[in-house]
């Protein structure tokens, strides 16, 4: 058994943050463990209270895991404060932890701003450069680059903008492409298109946490970075093409054990 541990918000509705990862994680065949940063009062049509925890807390709760427990890969996800950003940094770094997928989330697809504008520099020199994978969505890598995205040339650039940051490898997700979801990986000398079509659902709540945390599963099963991402984009499709039509809003992707058919993990 691989033991996953994602650093990440809680929302309440269940489709996003820690509660998609731990679903993720558990369908993947792995261990989940969480370290909250903070709680969210979010559903499917909006998020409408956040309460960071104390960085020390968020430092205790790692400490917590690291002293006991080997870890095999790490996520983190929602970290809207610079001071938290900086507990993970410095924990990171103390356990000399290296399997690291960070997906750099700074706005929900309602709009509300999960990180705090002045700790974009605390992402960028912090956590960005301990990064094995980060997964920004097309906002994201205009936000952290200043690179406009209109096309796939842009989202190439971006991801060189990214690497020189100090990331070892670069996945921009295509979900907010107008006409297809394809993603784009950058390891540093290759670019590798994970094609994919645009399902038809508004139905996306937590399809940026669901994939990072499947990349991580699957970086913490042992898989190659490529292969990682190829086995979590199939569980995307699949997770999206079930997604759940619950709430008033954008519902959440669905995670069951066996529609997963990525990266090989039912012949195990
Ligand atoms: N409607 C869709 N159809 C197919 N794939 C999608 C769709 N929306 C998002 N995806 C995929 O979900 C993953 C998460 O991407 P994205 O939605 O851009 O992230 P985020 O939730 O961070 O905004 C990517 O692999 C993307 O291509
Ligand atoms: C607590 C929490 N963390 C992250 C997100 C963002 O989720 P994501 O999968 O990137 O996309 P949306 O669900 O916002 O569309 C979140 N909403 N809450």
């Amino acid at each position: 058994m691989k033991n996953l541990l994602t650093i990440a918000g809680s929302d309440s509705s269940g489709g996003a943050g820690i509660q998609a990862d731990l679903k993720t994680f558990s369908a993947h065949g792995t261990f989940g463990m969480s370290v909250i940063t903070a709680v969210t009062a979010q559903n499917t049509q909006g998020v409408f209270a956040v309460e960071n925890i104390s960085p020390d807390v968020v430092g205790a709760q790692i400490d917590a895991i690291f002293t006991d427990i080997e870890v095999d890969a790490v996520k983190v996800g929602m970290v809207s404060q610079t001071e938290i950003i900086k507990i993970i940094a410095e924990k990171l770094k103390k356990y000399k932890f290296k399997k690291v997928v960070i997906d750099p989330v700074m706005i929900s697809k309602s709009g509300y701003h999960l990180l705090e504008p002045e700790a974009k520099k605390a992402l960028i020199e912090e956590l960005v450069p301990l990064a094995y994978v980060v997964t920004p969505n097309i906002p994201e890598a205009e936000e952290l680059t200043g690179i406009k995205i209109d096309k796939f040339d842009d989202m190439e650039k971006a991801a060189i903008s990214i690497k020189s940051m100090g990331a070892q490898n670069v996945l921009i997700k295509g979900g907010h492409l107008e006409t297809e979801a394809t993603d784009i990986l950058y390891d540093g000398e290759k670019f590798h298109y994970l094609k994919g079509e645009k399902i038809p659902t508004k139905n996306t709540h937590g399809t940026g946490c669901t994939l990072s945390s499947a990349i991580a599963a699957n970086i913490g099963r042992g898989l190659s970075v490529i292969d990682a991402v190829k086995g979590s984009k199939e569980y995307i499709i699949v997770a999206i093409e079930n997604a759940l039509q619950i709430g008033k809003g954008v519902g959440p992707t669905h995670h069951f054990y066996n529609l997963y058919k990525g990266a090989g993990m039912l012949d195990e």
